[in-house]
Order: C-alpha cells, then sequence, then structure tokens
C-alpha cells in the first residue's frame, strides 16, 4: 500500500502538469489509450470464442453466427487499433508542444520573477535550475509516451489476468508466476542502471561542459591558441570511462539475473500449459481456452516487459516533473514588506554601517556609512574585489545588507516598493545584456512600456554614444549573430548599453566601468559630455581610470571592503593615502607608457 502511495505521489506532479497544460486533450489522450489497452484483451477474447466456435461447428461447412460473432468482432478491433495509431500520436504530440511551452513558461516565471539574486548564489538552486533547463525540452515528451505506454500495458495486463480468471482462478497465478519474476527482476536491475545514470550525474555533467567548451564560440579562439582539444578531450574521456564501467557493471548484472529466472519462467509456463491442456481436454475449458493461455503468455510476457522497459525513462520523466514542482515551490529569498512605500523620488541616500556577506560566507563589504545627495556625483574606486559591485548591488537590492541598513529619505530600502525604487534607477553594469534584438529595441527596453518614439531614441543614442551605429545600421537593424542579424564589436554594444541606461529617463544613473571597452577617443568624449548628460540626476561611478574619477564631487575609496578614503579628488592626493598611492601608480603607468 506504501508503495502504491509513493507510486501515485511520484506520478501526481506530472499528471497535475499535463492536465493543467491541455485539460480536453489530455483526457481524450486517457480515453484513447484506454482503448487501445483493452483492444489487445478483446482479441483475445474473441480469438477464444472463434475457436471455440470453430471446434463446434467443425464439419458443419457453414458460417454460424457462432463464427460470425467473433469474427466480426476481431475485424473491429483490429480496425479500431489502427485508427486509434495516428489520433493517439496527434494527441500525444500536440499535448507534448503544450507541456513543453507550459514548462519552460513556468521555469522562466519563477526565475525571472524573483526580485533578487541571492537564489543563484545557492548552489543547489542553480544544480536544479540547470537540470530542470537541460531536460525541459524533452522530458515533457518522455512523460506523454512512455507514461502513456504504462498505462496502456497496465490495462492490458490486468485485462488479460481478468480473462484468465474465466478458465479458472489458478491460471492468472500461475502465469502471473512465470512472468512476473522475471520483469520484476530485469526491472530492479534495470533501476540500479538508471540510478547509476542518474547518480553519476557529475560525470555527465562534466562530459557535457567538456564537450560544450569545445563546441561553443566563446571559447573557439583560445581552444585554438592554446591547443584545449586534447585536455578537454582526456577529461571528457576520463568522466565517460568512469560513467561507462558503472553502467556496464549494473548492464551485466542486469542481463545475468535476468537469465537465471528462465528456467523458473519456462516451469511455470509449461505446468499453465498442462493444467490447460487438461481442462481442454476434460472439455471443461475447450480448445478456446487452450489457445487463450498460450497467447496469454505472449501477452503478458510481451506487455510485462514493455513496462519493465520503459519504466526506467518513465522514472526519470517521473523525477523531472516531481523537481519541477519542489523548484516551483521553493519559497522566495526575498519577500516585499507589506504596505511598502512607492518612491517616486529621493532626496538623499544614506548607507549605515553596511555590511555583506554573499551567501557562501565571504565578506565583501564592512561598515560602509557614506551617504549620497540628490544631484550628485560620485565616483567609487578600489583595487579589484574590493566590494564596488557588491555595493552596487545593495543599492539596487539585489540583495540586502546583512549588517546596517540603506535609507532612502530616511527609509528603510527594505520598506519601499522594489519596482518603484528599481524604475528610478538606470544602470550599466559590467556583464551588460546583448540581446537579439533590433538596435533600436535594444535601447528602448529600459522603458519598454513607453509608446516608440523615434526622438527619444536618437536622444539617447547621441547620450551613450551609440548615434553614429543607429545612423548608419538604423533602428529596424537586428543585431546578434544568433538570429542572422549583424554583429558588433564589444565597444559598440557597450555604446549601446549605455544608451539603454540613458533611455530610461532616471533619477539615478549608476556606470559600473561604463568605457572598459570603449576606444580612448570616445571614453574622453563620453567623459566630456558627462557633465551634460549627468545635468540633475544622480550619478554613481565605478571606475578604474582614475582620470574619468576627477568629474565627480566626490570620490569613495574602498579596499577590502571597507570605506578608507572619502572627499574631492585634491582633497584625497593632498591626503596621501590608498587614493594617491592609485593616482601615482596609474599617472606612472601612462608615462612609461
Ligand atoms: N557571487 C559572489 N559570491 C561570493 N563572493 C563574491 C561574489 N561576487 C563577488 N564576490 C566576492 O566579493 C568581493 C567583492 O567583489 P566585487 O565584485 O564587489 O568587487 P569589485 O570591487 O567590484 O571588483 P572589480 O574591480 O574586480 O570589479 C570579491 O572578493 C569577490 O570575490
Amino acid at each position: 500500500m506504501a508503495h502504491k502511495h509513493s507510486l501515485l505521489r511520484q506520478t501526481l506532479p506530472a499528471l497535475r502538469q499535463v492536465f493543467r497544460a491541455a485539460p480536453l486533450e489530455a483526457t481524450l489522450l486517457v480515453v484513447l489509450l484506454a482503448a487501445s489497452g483493452l483492444v489487445p484483451v478483446g482479441v483475445l477474447g474473441a480469438t477464444r470464442a472463434l475457436v471455440d466456435g470453430l471446434v463446434q461447428g467443425l464439419g458443419e461447412g457453414a458460417l454460424t453466427p457462432r463464427l460470425l460473432g467473433p469474427l466480426l468482432g476481431l475485424a473491429l478491433l483490429f480496425a479500431l487499433d489502427f485508427l486509434l495509431v495516428p489520433w493517439v500520436a496527434y494527441l500525444q504530440g500536440s499535448v507534448n508542444e503544450r507541456l513543453t511551452a507550459r514548462v519552460h513558461l513556468l521555469l522562466m516565471e519563477k526565475v525571472a520573477a524573483t526580485p533578487d539574486l541571492t537564489p543563484f548564489e545557492d548552489p543547489k538552486f542553480y544544480d536544479e535550475l540547470q537540470v530542470l533547463r537541460d531536460q525541459a525540452p524533452y522530458q515533457p515528451l518522455n512523460l506523454l509516451v512512455f507514461l502513456g505506454n504504462a498505462f496502456r500495458e497496465s490495462l492490458t495486463v490486468a485485462g488479460v489476468l481478468l480473462l484468465l480468471l474465466t478458465l479458472a482462478p489458478v491460471f492468472p497465478l500461475i502465469l502471473l508466476l512465470a512472468t512476473l519474476p522475471q520483469a520484476l527482476l530485469t526491472f530492479r536491475l534495470q533501476k540500479g542502471v538508471w540510478e547509476a545514470v542518474l547518480f553519476s550525474a557529475p560525470e555527465a555533467r562534466r562530459m557535457r561542459y567538456f564537450a560544450e567548451a569545445l563546441l561553443s564560440p566563446e571559447t573557439a579562439k583560445e581552444v585554438r591558441l592554446f591547443d584545449l582539444l586534447f585536455p578537454f578531450r582526456r577529461r571528457y574521456l576520463e568522466a565517460f570511462h568512469t560513467l561507462y564501467q558503472n553502467l556496464r557493471r549494473a548492464r551485466g548484472r542486469q542481463a545475468l539475473g535476468a537469465s537465471l529466472l528462465v528456467l523458473l519462467s519456462a516451469s511455470f509456463t509449461a505446468l499453465a500449459l498442462f493444467l490447460g491442456l487438461r481442462q481442454a481436454l476434460s472439455g471443461a475449458g475447450g480448445l478456446g481456452g487452450l489457445v487463450l493461455l498460450l497467447q496469454s503468455v505472449g501477452s503478458l510476457q510481451q506487455n510485462l516487459f514493455g513496462l519493465v522497459q520503459d519504466g526506467g525513462m518513465l522514472y526519470e520523466a517521473l523525477l523531472y516533473f516531481q523537481r519541477l514542482e519542489g523548484f516551483l515551490n521553493r519559497p522566495p529569498s526575498l519577500v516585499e514588506a507589506k504596505g511598502a512605500k512607492a518612491v517616486t523620488g529621493f532626496q538623499e541616500i544614506r548607507f549605515e554601517g553596511v555590511g555583506f556577506c554573499y551567501p557562501d560566507g565571504r565578506r565583501a563589504l564592512e561598515g560602509v556609512s557614506f551617504s549620497l545627495r540628490r544631484g550628485e556625483r560620485l565616483a567609487l574606486v578600489g583595487e579589484n574585489g574590493a566590494g564596488k559591485t557588491t555595493l552596487v548591488k545593495l543599492l539596487l537590492r539585489f540583495y540586502d545588507p546583512t549588517e546596517g541598513r540603506i535609507l532612502v529619505d530616511g527609509v528603510d530600502l527594505r520598506e519601499i516598493d522594489l519596482r518603484a525604487w528599481r524604475r528610478l534607477i538606470a544602470a550599466v553594469f559590467q556583464d551588460f545584456g546583448r540581446y537579439a534584438l533590433t538596435l533600436g529595441e535594444n535601447i528602448a527596453l529600459a522603458d519598454w512600456e513607453s509608446p516608440p518614439d523615434p526622438g527619444r531614441l536618437e536622444e539617447a543614442a547621441r547620450a551613450g554614444g551609440a548615434y553614429e551605429l543607429l545612423r548608419r545600421l538604423g533602428a529596424e537593424a537586428l543585431l546578434s549573430k544568433a538570429f542572422g542579424g549583424t554583429e558588433l564589436s564589444l565597444g559598440e554594444w557597450q555604446r549601446i548599453a549605455l544608451s539603454r541606461a540613458f533611455f530610461r529617463r532616471a533619477e539615478l544613473l549608476v556606470l559600473d566601468e561604463p568605457t572598459a571597452s570603449l576606444d580612448p577617443k570616445e571614453e574622453a568624449h563620453l567623459y566630456r559630455r558627462f557633465a551634460e548628460l549627468a545635468q540633475g540626476r544622480t550619478v554613481l561611478l565605478i571606475t578604474h581610470r582614475l582620470a574619468s574619477v576627477q568629474m565627480a564631487d566626490r570620490i569613495l575609496v574602498l579596499k577590502e571592503g571597507r570605506l578608507v578614503e572619502e572627499g574631492s579628488h585634491q582633497a584625497l592626493l593632498s591626503r596621501g593615502g590608498v587614493y594617491a598611492e592609485l593616482w601615482r601608480l596609474q599617472a606612472e603607468g601612462y608615462r612609461a607608457g
């Protein structure tokens, strides 16, 4: 009973998704599958009646109604069987398409609607997402095919056993003994194989990873330059051999065990036939009964083994839907406060003793306090890993501080409506997006709800340095090679990302290394325009190029997660601290160059 329950529990999440994706078609599919599962049972019954009719009518030389009935029945059943095939395929295909789209949509909604980035820090979340994403294109189809087969085969087995009951109760029992042990053993061993596959997931994943590294265009240059085919191929093969050894061992056990049971199966089959023959000779079951018995052995074996063979794929598909359900039911990592305040602007943002540890325990910020007033231009500098980007992530509330708080006009950021807050901000990140959309769309994404406005697009492109590009290619030019569009250089993409930020008429502009890929001319140009562009806006600029920092009203220097210096360029230079040292090093570098 407990087993039954767990089987049901395993099947429910999958069934729920199937019926939500396509309720009508799924119901129809169940009906057709049930019919196709019962057809073989009907064929056995009709064959038995036909044989019995034949024995009785032997020598009469005419087709009696006793023969015509079963004959017609058989013809109809065969016709039905042929008829069901295309319609089952049609429904499976159609439900599959809707189910696959549904699974993808559920994943997209769950992941992209998460307001913060904390889940991505959790390796378990990340792994789950990876598996769910990788298998989303084929597990729905596996489910429909293998669950459908299992349903049909179970019905056939049950029907055949019921039919055998009409001969004598002992027959279903003996035939089950003839077929079930072998099927069960095969199932158990087969399960060993799937588990070897599932549990050796790390190997399978490593294989995929190294194959991907050699096949993808992102790594193509280094692969060739450093001759990475050989080391990566070796790693691939190492993973493959481990996986292969495990699987081969499990498969060998499976074949051996199943062979050992052949004797048992043969004995019980012989016993059933002996009893059947005796019954037929005594005239009790008739010849039809004996034929039924013979055919039942074949049918039971075929269907039980079908169940076993498909069991592995079915198990995996059911597991997939269980995982999906678990993933979708994950509680959100960031819960928005009830009655959050919808802000429309701010006068001052204040960091008060802000500290932050990444969920893996790594401390990135400690005791950071400063304020940023409306209209001010603040630069954030510091060595790699000093915590600059982390500070921006907290400001955008991708994470909440682990100590201290961020106040917007005295209100804790956690009490502020997140969407309203983010609408006030435009940012260019180091890893900005490059979307396979048109050039115009790439820029206007920052405010996609507004109606198209060529004037505004032009203005943003001018501000971000993409105006030439816009004029040359046009707003309708499809970008990114993925869909046959134009590919841009990294610096050109960065101009688009900057224009996107300017497109959103935001109060606060956050620029994290906005010029890393720009040529010196455009960089100088951008900073010269900066005062004008930043007019009335509050700006937070992260940069390693100290020359560009001079346009800031105030500079914050971060070192190992702590705020160590704060002041204007001149004040910090005369202080002779970390900033002055960084400045001296850069200036020397330029002179040496
Ligand atoms: N997702 C993360 N999980 C764990 N640690 C992280 C994560 N992101 C960053 N860190 C760590 O936090 C510290 C601060 O990183 P951050 O990206 O804020 O530095 P940064 O000052 O912006 O550096 P850079 O100049 O290289 O961009 C680093 O030591 C980094 O290793």
